[in-house]
C-alpha cells in the first residue's frame, strides 16, 4: 500500500503533537484522524479500519497497568491485530519502546521526531506490508532500498544475499555513511529471524560505564543509579539480530567482556550471578580501516574472529563511478515526493559536477547535497550551480567561528568544531566526546548548517 492511501490515527495527550502530525500527513495520506483521549480508542477503532496507528506511550493517564502506552498496544492488536502501530516514545523510554516491539508494536519513533523520519518509518512499514502479503521472499523484498548498480556493489548484493539466511556473524566494513546500516538491516531484513528484533547499539559512542550496563543489563542496586532492573541489548536481541556499530572504537578492556558473552553464548547483568542464555546472531560494522582491526595492540585477534566469520566491505562511494547517477535520481525523486515538487530533470554538467566531487561522506553526503538543491531550486531542471558541498568532510578547521561570543549557540558550533576537528571529522569519536548520541550530534550539524 502507498501513504496516499493510507488511512492513519495518531493518539497522543499533547494536543500540539496532534496538530503537528495532521498537518504533516494530511497532504500525504488518504485521511489522518487524531484522538487526545486514549480511552476512545476502542470506538475509534471499532469504526474505522486504519492502516497505521500512532501511539504514544507516555499518557498521563489513569490506566494502572505499569504503562499505559504498553495496555493500549495490546487492546489495539486484540482487535485489530492487523493494524500497524507505530509508538511514540521519549529517549529516555528506550528499554519500553523494545518490549512494546516484542508485544507486536511494528516500530517505534523518538520523541522529538524529524517528520521525515515518520515519513519513511510509515511507508516503510506499509510497503513491508505489501511484500509480506504477496509472500516474496527473495532479497528484493527488503524493508530496506540498497540502490547500487556499480561492479563493486553488485558484489556485495551476491554477498549479502549469500549469507543473510545463515546465521553467520558478519563484519560490515565502509568509510562513514557508505551505508553500513542499510547492509545490516538487510541482513537482518533476509534471515530466518527477520520476525524477531533487530537491535543496534552504538559501541563506539558508549562510555566506559555505560558500556557493561547498555549491553548486559543490571539489577536493581547494582549500582547507585540502578534504581531498577533493566534488561541489556544482548538480552533484549535474543531471538533475533543484534547489531554492534562503530566496534572499531572499543578498549581492549570492552574487547575482552564482549568476548567473553559471544564465547559462553550467555550474559550475566550487573549485579546478578544468574547467567541468561543468549542466542542472538551479531553483525559488526566499523568504519576503521581493516589493517588498524589488524593491529593487535588495537584490536583482539581471537574477537575479530568471532566477529568476522564473514566480512561485507562496502567501497567509498567516489569509487562507485556509476552509482552516483541512479542514487541521484533515487534521492531527487525522494525528495521531490517529499517537499510537494514536480519531478526534476538533470542539466548535463549536474551529474558531471556530482562525479567530480569525491564524497567524503559518502552517500549520506550526496543525499544531504541533493536535499539542498531539491529544496532551493525553483525550476525543474537541477544545474551545476545548485549543488553546494558542506566543507565540513574536507576541512573542519576552516569554518572554525571567532568566538569570544557568549550565545550558547555559538559555544555549542564552536566545540563541535573543535572536537570534530580533533577526531578529523569522525561523528562517533566527537559524539562520544561531546556526550551526546550520535544521531543528537548529526541533527546539530543539520542545525548549524555545518
Ligand atoms: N546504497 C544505498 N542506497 C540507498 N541509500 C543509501 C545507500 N547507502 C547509503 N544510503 C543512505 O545513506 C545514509 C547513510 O547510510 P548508513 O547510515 O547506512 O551509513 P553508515 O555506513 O552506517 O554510516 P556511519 O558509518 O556514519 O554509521 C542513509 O540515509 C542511507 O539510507
Amino acid at each position: 500500500m502507498v501513504l496516499k492511501n493510507a488511512s492513519i490515527l495518531a493518539i497522543d495527550d499533547d494536543a500540539d503533537v496532534l496538530t503537528a502530525l495532521r498537518l504533516l500527513l494530511k497532504p500525504l495520506a488518504k485521511n489522518i484522524v487524531t484522538e487526545k483521549n486514549p480511552s476512545n480508542i476502542r470506538s475509534q477503532i471499532e469504526k474505522t479500519d486504519y492502516d497505521v496507528i500512532i501511539l504514544d506511550m507516555n499518557f498521563n493517564g489513569l490506566v494502572n497497568t505499569g504503562n499505559e502506552g504498553i495496555f493500549w498496544l495490546n487492546e489495539i492488536k486484540k482487535q485489530k491485530p492487523e493494524t500497524l502501530v507505530i509508538l511514540m516514545t521519549a529517549y529516555a523510554d528506550i528499554d519500553l519502546a523494545i518490549r512494546g516491539l516484542k508485544e507486536g508494536a511494528s516500530d517505534f519513533l523518538m520523541k522529538p521526531w524529524k517528520n521525515e523520519k515518520i515519513i519513511e518509518t510509515i511507508k516503510t512499514l506499509l510497503d513491508k506490508k505489501k511484500t509480506k502479503s504477496s509472500k516474496s521472499t527473495s532479497l528484493n523484498s527488503s524493508s530496506v532500498e540498497i540502490i547500487g548498480e556499480s561492479d563493486a556493489m553488485q558484489d556485495v548484493f551476491m554477498k549479502l544475499e549469500k549469507v543473510a539466511p545463515t546465521d553467520a556473524n558478519v563484519l560490515v566494513l565502509g568509510e562513514n555513511g557508505t551505508g553500513k546500516d542499510l547492509i545490516a538491516r538487510a541482513l537482518h531484513d533476509n534471515s530466518n529471524r527477520k520476525d524477531k528484533p533487530f537491535v543496534k547499539v552504538d559501541v563506539g559512542a558508549l562510555t566506559s560505564t555505560l558500556f557493561e550496563s547498555e549491553l548486559f543489563g543490571y539489577k536493581k542496586g547494582a549500582f547507585t543509579d540502578a534504581r531498577e532492573d533493566r534488561m541489556g541489548r544482548f538480552e533484549a536481541a535474543n531471538g533475533g539480530t543484534l547489531f554492534l556499530d562503530e566496534i572499531g572504537n572499543i578498549t581492549l578492556g570492552q574487547q575482552v567482556r564482549l568476548l567473553t558473552v559471544i564465547q559462553n553464548r550467555q550474559v550475566t547483568p550487573l549485579g546478578s550471578n544468574e547467567a541468561i542464555p543468549i542466542d542472538i546472531r551479531l553483525i559488526c560494522a566499523t568504519n576503521v580501516d581493516p589493517s588498524t582491526l589488524a593491529d593487535e595492540s588495537k584490536f583482539r585477534k581471537d574477537l575479530i574472529y568471532r566477529i568476522n566469520t564473514v566480512d561485507i566491505i562496502i567501497p567509498p562511494l567516489r569509487d562507485r563511478g556509476t552509482d552516483i547517477t541512479e542514487l541521484s535520481r533515487h534521492f531527487v525523486s525522494l525528495y521531490a515526493e517529499k517537499y510537494n515538487k514536480n519531478t526534476f530533470s538533470f542539466d548535463s554538467g549536474f551529474i558531471s559536477k556530482l562525479k567530480k566531487h569525491d564524497f567524503p561522506g559518502n552517500v549520506r553526503e550526496l543525499q544531504y547535497v541533493l536535499e539542498r538543491a531539491v529544496i532551493m531550486t525553483d525550476g525543474s531542471v537541477l544545474k551545476p550551480e545548485d549543488l553546494v558541498f558542506s566543507s565540513i568532510e574536507r576541512s573542519v578547521t576552516k569554518k572554525s567561528i571567532e568566538t569570544t561570543s557568549l550565545n550558547l549557540d555559538d559555544i555549542e558550533k564552536n566545540a563541535i568544531l573543535t572536537v570534530l576537528e580533533k577526531h578529523k571529522g569522525n561523528v562517533s569519536k566527537s559524539a562520544k566526546e561531546l556526550g551526546i548520541t550520535r544521531a543528537a550530534l548529526y541533527r546539530r550539524l543539520e542545525k548549524y548548517e555545518l
